[in-house]
């Protein structure tokens, strides 16, 4: 049963495909548990085909659950008729827009449609609504442009403005960050984030973003084939293992402390790394990109990298088998490596 103050809750949901014939396809073989609360940034991860953009029309009512109860609010999602609907919950899908020659306000105003009578005529409270959408999304300097002269980021603000002005409790987004770049990608996460946060409204999107997501949700929601949903903060997921778990695989490994994904490469030769800050951090990328295993304690007379600042140049000095090489970036450290590469693994293997 939906409790009092969430804004969706989801009992017990099996969502998957109806086939003409025979047995329905589940997309899992738990069902969902969960619960959207206000003020809440939501994203849904996973990999590709597990299920969550349908998911997110099922939550929409675009789509009918297998199994299962939805909540909106306190009423079940089965109960709302479309228009009480239509002020609940707002959807931005991925679908491009077919009336490209729309102006932005004119796209805006749409999300008002709940609440515009018969013929759409918009009262100074609608009008009101959509000036309040477009400055949260900063989409207000260009409302007289046509969609057709947008970027794909702008675009993206525009379809998120529309939702707002649609004022629901409920926003779902299905990859809001797909084709942006990462300015745009930060951006839309960042405003999605104030949105929640400032309006109360619980936004739930699904998204491949892993590192944005990590970074800007409130929750994540891990859907996996076999385990099912898994939820909780982004940093609960990863000191509890799971976000390591649903996305480290036989190419990459997700690395807890640094919050980064690391690719596996061949194992080379242990190396010691000293130095601070940015340089230090780069520095360690570059080397395990190329499958060194990053110390920062010398152990056994293993070669040692000193990474130097001064006058915002960078030095490295490299010692090894008592000879000290001197290189003045990133590009020519690896290549000294590579070079005395046979001398580095021996030396690993007689240590
Ligand atoms: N109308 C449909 N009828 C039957 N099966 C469908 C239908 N739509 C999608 N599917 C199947 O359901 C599964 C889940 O699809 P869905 O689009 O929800 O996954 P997703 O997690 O959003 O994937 P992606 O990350 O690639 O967008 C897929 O195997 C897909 O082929």
């Amino acid at each position: 049963m939906s409790t009092t103050s969430s804004i969706a809750t989801l009992e017990q949901l099996a969502i998957g495909y109806q086939p003409k014939k025979g047995k329905a396809f589940s997309l899992f073989n738990r069902v969902i548990q969960e619960q959207l609360m206000p003020g809440e940034l939501v994203c849904l991860l996973g990999p590709n085909g597990v299920g969550k953009s349908t998911l997110l029309r099922t939550l929409a009512g675009l789509h009918k659950p297998l199994q299962g109860k939805i909540y909106i609010g306190a009423t079940r999602l089965d109960k709302l008729s479309a228009s009480k609907m239509a002020k609940m919950v707002s959807v931005v899908l991925t679908e491009r827009i077919p009336t490209d020659n729309l102006p932005v306000y004119s796209l805006v105003a749409m999300g008002r449609y709940p609440y515009t009578g018969w013929w759409g005529n918009l009262s100074p409270k609608d009008h009101e609504h959509i000036q309040c959408a477009l400055l949260a999304t900063h989409t207000d300097s260009f409302a007289d442009k046509t969609i057709d002269k947008l970027s794909d980021g702008e675009r993206q603000k525009v379809m998120i403005a529309r939702a707002l002005a649609q004022d629901t409790p409920l926003i779902l987004l299905d990859e809001p960050t797909a084709h942006l770049d990462l300015p745009n990608r930060v951006e839309v996460m960042r405003l999605l984030h104030k949105l929640a946060l400032t309006t109360g409204k619980a936004i739930l999107l699904t998204t491949h973003e892993l590192d944005l997501a990590l970074q800007g949700a409130d929750k994540l929601w891990l859907m996996q084939s076999k385990e099912g949903m898994v939820s909780g903060t982004p940093e609960d997921l990863v000191l509890s293992g799971a976000f390591e778990k649903a996305f480290s695989s036989s190419g990459f490994a997700f690395d807890k402390r640094s919050g980064r994904f690391k690719m596996h490469t061949e194992g080379k030769a242990p190396i010691v790394l000293k130095g601070t800050g940015t340089g230090k951090y780069w520095t360690q990328r570059a080397l395990e990109r190329q499958g060194y295993e990053v110390h920062s304690q010398t152990e056994g007379g293993m070669p040692l990298i000193e990474v130097f600042k001064q006058n915002q140049v960078y030095t490295w000095h490299i010692r090894l088998h008592d000879q000290i090489h001197t290189v003045s970036n990133i590009e020519s450290l690896l290549k000294t490596l590579q070079t005395s590469q046979p001398a580095i693994n021996s030396h690993a293997s007689s240590t």
